[in-house]
């Protein structure tokens, strides 16, 4: 057998990456702060986690290398649990993203675009995928913590077997072994974790219960749904006929009505404006036509019929709402103007000619990420907490695990990416929103089109351009604008309605508004006003 040379020796080695990367990390933390500070952090920590794929010698690293750096031990089990739970973070993001969405300020959209079904099956899908990985706030409940009766309670539930042990012993010393208490030990601790766990769930419940509680806090919330399908008329191609009888519709908690005695007839396929002073109850009215809520009194009649009858579902399917109350999923930009209509949330085309249309591109071209751009990121930054000795290296190191961090004095947080991205301005929120909306207009299903106030933070040009084009799609549809603006609307009307009040003090067209000279000619000359030549 051929002798082996001392001078082999290392090409042998060197020729077994683990081996080679074993040594290479055992002699750093052996020169610890000398060799350290030499070291590559990115190098490093790629050695260190194809170091922790030979699961072998983990044990036997962490023994001996722990007494001589703690702080870094930590780092590599850190990083190897990062590594772990990494491919799951896309999921768990995805369910938290999605459970916030039935938070109240995304509520109203929500219902207006009838997402609930699509919220509840993505949310399932997310959950399904994630498996038991991750429940909220993920490492902080790993840790649970523990509040002074759990404390007490887990104590018990550790001693008691043992208490149960000595007394017995003590009783009848043959009978009870080392194995037996052994078995007893074993069983307080999954003892211990039941009562974790149940106290995990019964916070879990509360909170559903306050959830629940302030949903039905608001009374006109509860719609009572109808049976009726709502399939517009053969005959019927533009849009709904909407009428309103002797309407009128109070807040809770509001000592006047909002809406008095309204009585109205939008025609099929007519163009609205509706204008009027601050609180004259424009909203409330398209709120009550789109049956957000239902009138305190009167009727709310959809081609001829009560509005109540109609199964709430089909109405909203028919239904393109655009409000000032514009919110941002925490999802992707993408998804967020897909999610105008479902049926094509996923068509790239679909989605950049919504975005165009909603005068989005612009914004979405200034975004790193583009349509895959998440605006307001899930938090998910609540990690372990480790006292660790402020080093240089352990912060680069910490940079290279790309997850964030803190540093406060002694203490490091680790916790999920939490990416910071520039937030939008109100303009370009209602630009985006705007493109969910026109991406809703490719259904086919819709008839009614509300449109309040959406331009108050649009530029002049945005603001023309969104109104142009809102109304190159009114073919089959009833639109209806809200708007304290008139120059790009009122002229194009077929139905002018001026609110004051609560009521609906005058309805036309511009041209026989105008001469009334009431309420409409002088919001309409105050405008107007604004362009005239300066008097000298
Ligand atoms: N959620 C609410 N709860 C209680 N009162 C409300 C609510 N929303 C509106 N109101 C009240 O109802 C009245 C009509 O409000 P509405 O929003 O319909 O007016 P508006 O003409 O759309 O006003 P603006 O031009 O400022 O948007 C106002 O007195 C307002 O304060």
């Amino acid at each position: 057998m051929a002798q082996t040379t001392n001078a082999e020796k290392p090409t042998v080695i060197s020729k077994s990456p683990l081996v080679k990367q074993t040594i290479g990390i055992w002699t750093t933390v052996r020169f610890k702060e000398s060799l350290v500070d030499s070291f590559k952090p990115t190098h490093y920590w790629a050695a260190a986690s194809r170091y922790f794929t030979s699961l072998p010698v983990v044990r036997r690293f962490v023994v001996d290398v722990y007494t001589l750096n703690p702080p870094l031990v930590l780092l590599y089990l850190m990083g190897k649990a990062w590594k772990g739970i990494e491919p799951g973070i896309t999921d768990y993001i995805r369910t938290v993203a999605i459970e916030s969405m039935s938070e109240e300020e995304f509520r109203q959209d929500i219902v207006n675009n009838n997402l609930s079904g699509y919220i509840m099956d993505e949310y399932s899908k997310a959950r399904k995928r994630l498996g038991t990985h991750f429940a909220r706030n993920t490492l902080r409940e790993l840790r649970l913590e523990a509040k002074l009766l759990v404390q007490l309670l887990r104590a018990l539930s550790g001693e008691i077997p043992v208490l149960y042990f000595t007394y017995h012993a003590l009783k009848d010393p043959a009978v009870h072994t080392m194995s037996s208490l052994a078995i007893l030990r074993q069983q307080s601790s999954a003892l211990i974790t039941s009562v974790d766990m149940s106290f995990l769930m019964f916070s879990c419940i509360m909170q559903t219960l306050n959830n629940i509680q302030s949903l039905y806090k608001v009374r006109p919330l509860i719609l009572v749904d109808g049976t009726i399908e709502y399939s517009p008329q053969k005959d019927c191609r533009s849009g709904m006929d909407l009428e309103l009888k002797d309407v009128s519709f109070e807040y809770p908690g509001m000592k006047s009505g909002a809406l008095h005695d309204i009585n109205l007839h939008i025609r099929a396929g007519q163009l609205v404006v509706i204008v009027g002073e601050n609180g004259s109850g424009k909203s409330t009215l398209i709120k009550l036509l789109s049956r957000m809520y239902d009138a305190s009194e009167g009727t709310v009649l959809i081609d001829g019929l009560a509005i109540e009858e109609y199964r709430l579902s089909d109405l909203r399917d028919a239904m393109a709402l655009l409000n000032q109350e514009h919110s941002i999923y925490p999802v992707s930009m993408g998804e967020n103007i897909g999610l105008g209509y479902v049926a094509c949330a996923t068509d790239p085309e679909a989605i950049g000619l919504a975005a165009e249309k909603g005068g989005a591109t612009e914004v979405l071209k200034s975004l790193d990420e583009g349509l895959d751009t998440v605006l307001h990121p899930v938090k998910t930054a609540r990690g372990l907490e480790l006292e660790l000795p402020k080093h240089q290296v352990l912060e680069d190191i910490l940079d290279g695990l790309e997850v964030q961090r803190e540093v406060s004095g002694m203490s490091i947080r680790f916790g999920f990416r939490c990416l910071e991205v520039t937030v939008a301005t109100a303009g370009e929120k209602q630009r985006l929103v705007a493109a969910r909306t026109f991406m809703r207009l490719c259904s086919p299903k819709i008839k009614l089109v509300a449109v309040d106030e959406p331009s108050s933070a649009l530029d002049p040009r945005g603001e023309l351009e969104l109104f142009s084009h809102l109304r190159a799609e009114r073919v089959g549809k009833m639109m209806i604008f809200v708007t304290h603006r008139f120059g790009h609307l009122t002229c194009h009307a077929d139905l002018i309605l001026c609110m004051k009040n609560g009521t609906i003090v005058e309805a036309g067209r511009h041209e026989e508004l105008l001469p009334l000279n009431g309420e409409y000619a002088t919001l309409y000359k105050i405008q107007a006003q604004a362009f005239a030549p300066a008097q000298p």
